[in-house]
C-alpha cells in the first residue's frame, strides 16, 4: 500500500513533530499523551502512535522501539486496543533516517499497509490519538516521486496524510529559531494546522540570553502559540515517575488540557460532523437562494421585455386622417394580454413625446396601408428592444403585435423626424 492510500484517520489526534531528531518529540508527546489520560471522561481511550521508527532493539526476533514503550506507558495503553506493534507499525533497526534504512535493506519503497491497519484499529477503539514523528519534518520516508522533496516521500508528507494539527517541539536554546521558523514553514506550507510549540531543555537560570527570549521571538516571528518551556530533567524518560521540576513544567499539562478540551478534543469528531452538516445545510441554503435569485432575475428580465412600461405612447393615425394624433397609453401588463383604450394625450404630453422621440431612435412611427391605423409604440425610450406594433381597433381597443417583424416589412417605417413633423402638422 502506498501513503496516499492510507486511510485518514476519523480519530481527533495530535501530532507530535520536532525541529530534529532527539529534540524531545517522545518526552512531549508522553506529557501530552499522560496528560490527556489523566483529564480524559471515564471509558474514554488515549491511544498512541508512532508510525515508523528506527533505531530499534532486536529482542526476541523482534524489534522493539523504546519510543512506543515510552508512549504506551503515558497513556496506559489498554491491552484490548493492541500491543507495541500498533504503536509502532513500521521498525528498523538501523537508527538512521527510514529511507536510508529500507535502502541499507535493498529496498526503494515503504508498504504502508500496517500503518493503516493500525489506523483502523484506533479509529475503532481510541478516542484521542498523540501521533509522534520521526526526526524533523523533512526526514526521507522512502524513496518514491510525488513527495515534498523530489523523489523522496518525507515525514511531512506522512503527517499531510494524517491530517492531524500539529504539535513542534524545539530546543529552548541558542539555534532554534531559524531551526523552529524553517519547521513552521514547512508545516503551514503543508496546509497543516499548527497547535504550538513546545521548548524543551529550558533553563530559567542559563546566562545564555536566546534562551530566555527565544520563545517570545518564535511566538511573534512565526505567530505561533508557546505551549510550554519544560526544563531539563533526569527522569524526563519516565512520565510515570515524573519529577517535581518536569511537574512543574505546567505549562504544558495546562495548555495539553485546553488543546484537548478545545482544540482537537473529544468533541471534535462529532462537532465536525456536526459542522459539515451545519455546513451542507447551508450550502443548500444558499444554492435555493441562488436558484431563486436566478430564476427572479431571469423571470424579471424576461418580465420586463415582455411586459409594458407605464408610459408608452404612441403615433395613431387613421388611414381617413380622423383622429390622428399621438395617443398616451397607461398599463402595466403583458404583451400577451395587452388590450387598453389608448388616451388622447394631452398638448403637454405631445410636447414631450416629441422631444423624446427626437432623442430616441426606437420611438418610430408607422403607417399601415392593410390594418385602418396603427402606430408603434415605445415601451421604454431607452430600450432598443421594445419596439412592437400597435394596432388600434375598429371599436377603439388596442390591439399589441407580438413580434412587429412581419407589420414592419409591409409598412413603410418614419424616422422619428418624421413622426415629429407629423405631429407637428
Ligand atoms: N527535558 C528533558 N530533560 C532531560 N532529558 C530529556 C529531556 N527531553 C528529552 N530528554 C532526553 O533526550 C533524549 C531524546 O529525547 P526524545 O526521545 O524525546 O527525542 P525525540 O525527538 O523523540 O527523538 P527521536 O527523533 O529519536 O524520536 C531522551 O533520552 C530523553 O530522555
Ligand atoms: C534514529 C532516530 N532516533 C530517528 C531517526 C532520525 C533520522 C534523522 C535524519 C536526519 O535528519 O538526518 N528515529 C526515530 O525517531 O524513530
Amino acid at each position: 500500500m502506498e501513503l496516499h492510500q492510507l486511510s485518514r484517520p476519523t480519530t481527533p489526534g495530535l501530532f507530535v513533530t520536532g525541529t530534529g531528531t532527539e529534540i524531545g518529540k517522545t518526552v512531549v508527546s508522553c506529557l501530552i499523551a499522560d496528560q490527556i489520560r489523566r483529564f480524559a471522561r471515564p471509558g474514554e481511550r488515549v491511544g498512541v502512535l508512532k508510525p515508523v521508527a528506527s533505531g530499534c532493539r532486536k529482542e526476541r526476533g523482534q524489534l522493539i522501539a523504546e519510543d512506543a514503550e515510552q508512549l504506551a506507558h503515558a497513556a496506559d495503553l489498554d491491552a484490548a486496543i493492541g500491543g507495541l506493534d500498533l504503536v509502532t507499525p513500521i521498525r528498523f533497526k538501523p537508527a538512521v533516517a527510514p529511507a536510508m534504512a529500507l535502502e541499507m535493506e535493498g529496498k526503494e519503497a515503504l508498504d504502508w499497509t500496517p500503518v493503516d491497519l493500525a489506523i483502523k484499529r484506533l479509529d475503532e477503539t481510541c478516542d484521542f490519538v498523540v501521533a509522534e514523528g520521526v526526526g524533523g519534518v523533512m526526514v526521507p520516508m522512502e524513496k518514491k516521486p510525488g513527495g515534498t522533496m523530489k523523489g523522496v516521500v518525507t515525514c511531512l508528507d506522512m503527517m499531510k496524510a494524517l491530517g492531524w494539527p500539529v504539535v513542534i517541539v524545539a530546543d529552548a536554546r541558542l539555534g532554534t529559531l531559524n531551526h523552529t521558523a524553517l519547521t513552521v514553514q514547512a508545516v503551514r506550507g503543508a496546509g497543516l494546522k499548527i497547535v504550538g510549540v513546545v521548548l524543551n531543555r529550558y533553563d530559567p537560570r542559563s546566562d545564555d540570553e536566546s534562551v530566555r527570549r527565544n520563545g517570545e521571538w518564535i511566538r511573534t516571528m512565526c505567530r505561533v502559540k508557546i505551549l510550554g518551556l519544560i526544563p531539563e530533567s533526569e527522569k524526563a524518560w519516565d512520565v510515570r515517575a515524573i519529577d517535581p521540576v518536569l511537574r512543574d513544567a505546567a505549562d504544558v499539562f495546562v495548555y495539553s488540557k485546553a488543546v484537548y478540551l478545545h482544540n482537537v478534543g473529544d468533541d471534535t469528531r462529532h462537532r465536525s460532523k456536526r459542522i459539515r452538516l451545519i455546513l451542507r445545510i447551508l450550502l443548500g441554503f444558499v444554492a435555493i437562494v441562488a436558484g431563486l435569485a436566478g430564476w427572479y432575475v431571469w423571470e424579471v428580465s424576461t418580465y420586463a421585455s415582455r411586459t409594458f412600461r407605464a408610459h408608452a405612447a404612441g403615433f395613431v393615425e387613421r388611414l381617413d386622417r380622423s383622429e390622428s394624433g399621438l395617443y398616451l397609453l397607461r398599463f402595466d401588463g403583458d404583451w400577451d394580454e395587452i388590450r387598453g383604450t389608448p388616451v388622447k394625450a394631452s398638448d403637454e404630453f405631445v410636447r414631450d413625446f416629441y422631444r423624446s422621440v427626437s432623442k430616441a431612435r426606437n420611438a418610430l412611427c408607422c403607417e399601415s396601408t392593410d390594418v385602418r391605423s396603427g402606430f408603434y409604440l415605445t415601451l421604454d425610450p431607452e430600450s432598443t428592444t421594445a419596439r412592437h406594433s400597435v394596432v388600434l381597433l375598429d371599436d377603439g381597443r388596442l390591439h399589441i403585435a407580438k413580434e412587429s417583424a412581419d407589420f414592419l416589412g409591409e409598412v413603410p417605417v418614419y424616422s422619428a423626424g418624421d413622426a415629429a413633423r407629423a405631429g407637428a402638422e
